[in-house]
């Protein structure tokens, strides 16, 4: 134990229990368990050229070099068995199903074509001989007639079958890469190799929307590969076999094959008609099912809107800190389940596949008629045979050339599994080792302790900190309002303080313990915050304000609660719905089943965010990024009571402070607060109470002040509403 403090009580990176940073392409990365892995060096090998020291932008094509073809089969051989492992769990039965059926299909064509060439031939032979003895040709008839049936409902249902794999396989993948996104912290996602492999690994999951959609393949066109291997096989087998022997003569006619070539014949028609009756009920169905409408609408909505939350950067920072991760997936996963599950789009796949067969099938046969005449032309031997040896040969030259095409995507999709495979396996950049890590505790009934010396902090990408020589102290329970000009540094402080960012250099302790030892998960369950750019959810008042502790976002109780402490008492009464007011974020983003939002005001929204910060009562640190700019002089000073007496929490009785830090540029409350810290230039350069600041001969902070008083319109106001006394204006 005593040799783990030694390690995290030093101040350097290399020490305190993070692994050395090296430098990969100009870019600084830690050495991250997925760095090792033989994917990872297989995927990350592609992306290198001779002709750049640059890496291939996510999506590039891979050169067929050896090296490349090496990297392809390294992947393949640790990735495509998992993946088809990760398929076949889900559906057993189907994906045996999709296996049989890619190559039975493929073994349509040359059957096709030697029924065809049987026809012909037995046409041929019956001009030839001048015979009517039409028995042979009716049967051959009835038989190609089947043959196109069965063709058909492999079709039909294999499709289905597909569709079934293709959904619940796409539905997996899209939740595994999400977790990943969620679970990732800022450093991770700020990484420019982990952006690369997740733009991939996004490719990967785009890949299953179908069949070469967005000129990619995924596994499940790979399997579909099997098709076409199967029907270049068949194909050689024909041609080999014809050059061997001739088609063989039937013999026997009956009576019922004539009745049944014409059923064959009317059933394209009839099976039309049917569908069109069946298609046109569906629509008028659908039409007197508005409701199904608005509710799909709805679902579709939901289940953007959380993929966006999860995606969208804008929204990271709350998602972390308040732990939305989970909930999203879930709300996510819950509407795309609901979505695949409704009624209509059932009817929808059934319509679509019953009107392709009738259309097929119709179209096929009406093929096969018209090639009648031509025999008719010949009475020379072996038509069907020299017709069934040309098709054959021109199917197999077509199907060598998809399988050509078919195999570029699938050596590029190689690519991109492996890219998804190495997703799968990031992790969080701000994580502890497990055997270094400890539970965040609170010290005492005051809230947080912060202890920072000496700190620094670069920007991914950048090369020069925007934090230095940072040093800070709170006590526990104290208030310290945070000023400065803009660009100074403050908001970036305060993400490094509520450890969305890790620092570069100096020492950061919590409660007397160094802060790389908490998980941040950890912390940020006993932190809330209002960010200056706060996030504005195009949801219900609830969810955007219950987002703050997700459990008790049901309780109408916590939610109203959080409102009144956040000043947004007086907008739930104002909403029609209350707590289930939809609001709107203003960007717009309806699906036309949810036209009734409400938009709000800047100050509004200002105090949805602030209930969300008070929907953490248990919190031991509160921080403020400019949480009262949109807010008038009155509210304000409302903001400051809430935040110095509001910070208390009384739960099961027993009565706890809380430490707050709080960034303004309004400074008619700052002299209010514990203390003071002015940042310039991304340093502090002056920490102290308000008498104190004011006190210096130069200072920074006095100057600011001075300036500020100088318009003191604001204060004006807040004197009014709550008879204050306004703070000196000389000292
Ligand atoms: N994500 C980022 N990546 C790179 N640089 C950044 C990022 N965010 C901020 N910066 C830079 O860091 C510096 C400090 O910005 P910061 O937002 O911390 O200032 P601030 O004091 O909060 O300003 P303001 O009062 O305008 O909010 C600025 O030069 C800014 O351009």
């Amino acid at each position: 134990m005593a040799k783990r403090k030694d390690k995290y009580s030093n101040s350097t990176t290399q020490e305190n229990g993070h692994a050395p940073k090296q430098e990969v392409n100009g870019t600084s990365h830690k050495q991250y368990p997925h760095r090792n892995s033989p994917i990872f060096k297989a995927w990350s090998g592609s992306r290198l050229t001779r002709s750049s020291a640059d890496p291939l932008l996510p999506g590039s094509q891979r050169d067929f070099t050896l090296a490349n073809i090496f990297h392809a089969f390294q992947i393949v051989r640790l990735c495509l068995w998992d993946m088809f492992l990760l398929m076949w769990r889900l559906h057993p039965t189907r994906t045996t199903l999709l296996l049989f059926f890619n190559i039975i299909r493929g073994v349509f064509p040359a059957v096709r074509g030697y029924s065809r060439a049987r026809i012909l031939d037995e046409v041929q032979h019956l001009f030839a001989t001048e015979s009517l003895a039409f028995g042979q040709l009716g049967k051959l008839l009835l038989t190609d007639g089947i043959r196109m049936f069965a063709e058909k409902l492999v079709h039909v249902f294999s499709t289905h079958n597909e569709d079934v794999v293709q959904q619940t396989t796409r539905f997996h993948v899209e939740y595994l890469q999400m977790q990943v996104r969620l679970r990732l912290d800022m450093p991770a996602l700020c990484d420019p190799e982990v952006r690369d492999i997740l733009a991939e690994a996004d490719m990967f999951v785009r890949s299953f929307s179908g069949m070469g959609s967005f000129m990619l393949l995924s596994p499940l066109d790979m399997i579909r590969m099997f098709t076409t291997v199967a029907e270049i096989l068949s194909q050689l087998f024909v041609l080999w076999s014809m050059s061997l022997s001739s088609a063989r003569a039937f013999q026997s006619s009956q009576h019922w094959t004539e009745i049944m070539i014409l059923a064959m014949a009317v059933f394209p028609t009839v099976l039309n008609y049917v569908h069109s009756k069946f298609f046109a009920f569906s629509n008028q169905d659908r039409w007197s099912h508005s409701l199904e409408e608005a509710e799909g609408s709805r679902l579709e909505e939901r289940h953007e809107r959380m993929r966006n939350m999860a995606y969208s950067e804008r929204y990271k920072r709350e998602v972390l800190l308040f732990g939305m991760g989970d909930w999203i997936l879930e709300s996510w996963a819950e509407a795309k389940r609901a979505l695949a599950i409704r009624p209509t789009s059932i009817m929808d796949s059934t319509t679509t596949a019953a009107q392709s067969f009738a259309q097929s099938t119709s179209l096929e046969f009406f093929s096969l008629m018209q090639t009648l005449p031509l025999a008719l032309q010949f009475s020379t031997a072996s038509l069907g045979a020299v017709t069934m040896y040309r098709t054959a040969a021109e199917m197999l030259l077509q199907t060598i050339s998809e399988f050509k095409t078919s195999l570029r995507l699938f050596y590029q999709g190689i690519f991109l599994l492996g890219a998804f495979h190495v997703a799968l396996s990031l992790e969080p950049m701000l994580s502890p080792p497990q055997e270094d890590r400890i539970e965040y505790t609170s010290d005492s009934d005051n809230g947080m302790k912060i202890d920072i010396k000496e700190l620094s902090f670069t920007y991914p990408g950048k090369s020069t900190p925007t934090l230095h020589n940072v040093n800070f102290k709170v006590n526990p329970g104290e208030v310290v309002a945070i000023v400065g000009c803009n660009g100074s540094g403050k908001s970036t402080f305060l993400n490094v303080l509520l450890r969305l960012y890790d620092f570069d250099d100096g020492s950061f302790r919590i409660n007397n313990i160094d802060v790389r030892r908490y998980a941040a998960e950890d912390l940020h369950s006993n932190t809330s915050a209002v960010f200056q750019e706060f996030s504005q959810f195009n949801a219900t008042l609830r969810e955007n304000v219950g987002v703050g502790m997700i459990k008790d976002m049901d309780s109408d109780l916590a939610v109203r609660e959080a409102l009144q402490a956040g000043g947004g008492g007086k907008l739930l009464d104002a909403l029609p719905n209350g707590l289930d007011s939809v609001l709107d974020d203003g960007f717009g983003f309806t699906f036309g089943a949810s036209l009734d939002r409400r938009s709000l005001s800047g100050g509004e929204w200002q105090r949805v965010a602030i209930s969300r910060a008070f929907m953490r009562p248990h919190a031991d640190l509160y921080v403020f990024d400019e949480a009262n700019s949109a807010l008038d002089a009155a509210a304000q000073n409302e903001l400051f009571e809430r935040i110095t007496n509001g910070c208390v929490s009384t739960i099961n009785g027993h009565t706890r402070k809380k430490t707050v830090i709080y960034v303004t540029h309004r400074l008619s409350t700052v002299r209010r607060a514990d203390k003071i810290a002015m940042f310039e230039n991304g340093t502090i350069t002056e920490f102290g109470t308000h008498a104190e600041l004011v006190s210096r001969p130069q200072s920074s902070y006095k100057n600011l002040y001075k300036a500020f008083m100088s318009d003191s319109s604001d204060w004006a106001l807040v004197e009014r509403a709550h008879s204050i006394s306004p703070p000196p204006q000389s000292f």
